[in-house]
């Protein structure tokens, strides 16, 4: 890491959690994800969701059709796994190296997760093959029973499912995405090194306050939903802790407005546009911009078995006003757009493009 009170020139990050989406929203969406990150762990929560080897196929030739020629940037797919799902079809696309990992969305638990897993007991035979197999599992983790309150639902989730779970499965590799607790922070910390841990920017910079200044602000409704002030605190100790277990996941998610504007908005924050940057200033905030590059670059691919980059990117200290939206082009209704977390905020650092090392 080259670090100056101007420039940081660090290893090319990943992105181990990200939403692409797919036809022209993923043409949209692609390139502010892929200009910066050289990797991305892509969720298969589409509709239909991506659970056969040919779907992730397909699923991955079109988000390299959506990329511009010089872009170097490697998808890393994902299986979406149903109480129906086949041991032997997730072995043999693991094998084939198509799927990356598998993903368990709790049924109903968040966006495109109707087909999900009703109950984790229905896919044992499947958790026991990717144990033996080595297949990374993946967790979108809170429970969706209607009696635990939205707040709790990711701690509760750890003590009922997860703990349970890797006990059972004790050399299963295991990723809680975008924690947002103080429980899940200390359970990651303190359990074994199969077990890791994404956290987004959002859920460092915003407590669940946001979603209510002066109104309802659905643009800050996401999941898990963000929590009390002292959960973003941990958040931000865990991140900057050097901790290994701790690594980028942007769990960036456009939604379309009139799908966030409505009186049933989606769940889910777009921050691609700006991930990078919004870390750095958190990094920088807590006076530990030099634990950036292990925790966006190095951490992720170590946790996974995976070779580091050896590209660059540079960051260079540039206030700039982050745009009030994304326009999208033709193909959508003139009335849709994204608009981008800390839309209309200062961020204070602008990415140059990556270059070789
Ligand atoms: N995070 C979100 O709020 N939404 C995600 C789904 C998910 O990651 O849970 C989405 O796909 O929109
Ligand atoms: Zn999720
Ligand atoms: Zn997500």
């Amino acid at each position: 890491m080259n670090l100056s009170q101007h420039q940081i020139t660090f290893r090319q990050p990943d992105d181990w959690h990200l939403h692409l989406r797919d036809d022209e929203l993923l043409n949209a969406v692609v390139v502010p994800s892929a200009r910066v990150f050289k990797r991305a762990v892509v969720m298969p929560n589409l509709s239909p969701p991506i659970t056969s080897i040919k779907s992730a196929i397909e699923y991955k030739s079109r988000i390299l059709k959506a990329l511009p020629k010089d872009y170097a940037f490697t998808p890393l797919m994902t299986a979406y796994l149903t109480d129906e799902t086949s041991p032997d079809v997730l072995r043999e696309g693991f094998q084939e190296g198509v799927f990356f990992a598998a993903k368990l969305y709790p049924a109903n638990s968040t966006t495109n997760a109707a087909h999900g897993v009703s109950d984790i007991s229905k896919i044992n035979s499947t958790l026991e093959m990717m144990e033996r197999v080595g297949i990374p599992l993946l967790i979108h983790g809170e429970v969706t029973d209607s009696d635990i309150d939205i707040f709790d639902r990711e701690a509760v989730f750890i003590e009922r499912c997860l703990d349970p779970l890797l006990r059972r499965f004790p050399r299963l590799t295991v990723v809680l995405e975008h924690i947002t607790t103080e429980d899940a922070v200390e359970y990651v910390k303190t359990s074994s090194a199969k077990l890791g841990a994404t956290i987004t920017p959002h859920h460092l910079h915003i407590n669940r306050n946001a979603m209510f200044q002066g109104g309802i602000r659905s643009d800050f409704y996401c999941l898990p939903i963000v929590k009390r002030e002292r959960h973003r605190l941990a958040l931000r100790r865990a991140v900057t802790s050097g901790e290994p277990c701790f690594f980028l996941g942007t769990d960036s998610a456009p939604h379309l407005r009139s799908s966030k504007e409505s009186s049933c908005g989606c769940a889910g924050i777009f921050n691609a546009l700006n991930a990078i940057e919004s870390y750095a200033e958190v990094f920088e905030q807590e006076g530990a911009i030099e634990k950036l590059e292990a925790f966006a670059s190095e951490f992720g691919p170590a946790f996974y078995g995976l070779p580091l980059n050896q590209t660059s990117i540079t960051l260079k200290k540039n206030a700039h006003i982050v745009p009030i939206r994304f326009n999208l082009n033709s193909s959508f209704s003139k009335n849709e757009y994204l608009v981008p977390f800390h839309a209309g905020e200062s961020l204070s650092w602008s990415i140059s493009s990556p270059k070789e090392n």
